[in-house]
């Protein structure tokens, strides 16, 4: 070039938001398993496009998705997921279906430190003052999500798919849609995790509140570091309990009496629940005290 600038020889791929690359040959998959999931593994990977690290999480779909319209619902959900943009949501950067493996292919931002559960379980002293910011940070995220029209309800929200970046302390809310997909996918598979699922989750007219029940199940885990009903053999008698209003046992091992008030505001039946955005300003979540 004239101006002896050096030009940069190789082809550009053209803008990726405007055509779709052949995403496998996009994604570099590292042998290396970060961990796995109930339907899905999650692989370190690299997009070469952008020269970022990511999650390659595979999930097993056992029969693929039956008719042509579960397809356009799927891609429309995928659509959905890739436009969330907010720093308490798991970016969510590409998906796919590799028919001969059965599987769904999802590209989304990695977490080496994997979820708030494992890193609960590896720092065991933690002072409410984090707890408290993890649960603003949380609760961002649901506002986020349930100021969407319609509201974009999470429905399996569990410590196990809250994702922490180690080194900033900052929480994101992950696994987005996974239950969606799993549905159509799955047909057999109930969504949701009975543990933290709540009672009107099972009669079928429930809204965005079930995911504050959740969140309240989540707290109680971050707090006492057991799952809810624990106390429990299998999900017919959490289901039991749940539906007849019968708090888990943990929830008496919580010492700390404002902790504990606000878990159980969390709980109540949905007419009587407070939205993400009420909580928030909740004087629990105010001081870092
Ligand atoms: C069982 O899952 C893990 C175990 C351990 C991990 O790190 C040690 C994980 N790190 C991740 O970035 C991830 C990926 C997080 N991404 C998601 O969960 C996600 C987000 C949005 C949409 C869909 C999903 I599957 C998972 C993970």
């Amino acid at each position: 070039a004239e101006s002896g600038e050096d030009v940069a020889v190789h082809a550009e791929p053209p803008d990726p938001d405007v055509l779709e690359i052949d995403p496998t040959s996009r994604y570099i998959m590292y042998n290396e398993v970060l961990g796995k999931g109930a339907f899905k593994t999650v692989y370190k990977a690299f997009d070469e496009l952008n020269g970022i690290e990511v999650a390659w999480n595979q999930v097993r779909i056992e029969e693929v998705l039956q008719k042509p319209e579960d397809l356009e619902r799927l891609y429309s959900e995928v659509r959905l997921l890739k436009s969330l943009k907010h720093s308490n949501i798991v970016r969510f950067y590409n998906s796919w279906i590799d028919d001969k493996k059965k599987t769904v292919n999802i590209i989304t931002e990695l977490f080496t430190s994997g979820s708030l559960r494992q890193y609960r379980k590896k720092h065991k002293k933690v002072n409410m003052k984090a707890v408290k910011s993890w649960a603003r940070q949380i609760l961002t995220g649901l506002v986020y999500l349930h100021s969407h029209d319609p509201p974009i309800i999470h429905r399996d929200l569990k410590c196990d798919n809250i994702f922490i970046n180690g080194n900033q302390g900052e929480v994101k809310i992950g696994d987005l849609g996974l239950a969606t997909v799993l549905e159509q996918s799955n047909a057999k598979s109930v969504i949701g995790t009975p543990e933290f699922m709540a009672p009107e989750l099972y009669d079928e007219n429930y809204n965005e509140l079930v995911d504050i029940y959740s969140f309240g199940m989540c707290m109680l885990e971050m707090v006492t570091f057991e799952y809810p009903y624990s106390e429990c053999r299998n999900s017919a008698q959490i289901y039991k309990k749940v539906s007849s209003g019968i708090k888990p046992a943990a929830l008496s091992k919580v010492n700390d009496q404002e902790m504990k008030l606000f878990i159980e505001k969390c709980l109540v039946p949905a007419p009587q629940r407070l939205s993400a955005k009420e909580l928030l300003i909740d004087p629990f979540l105010q001081a870092n005290g």
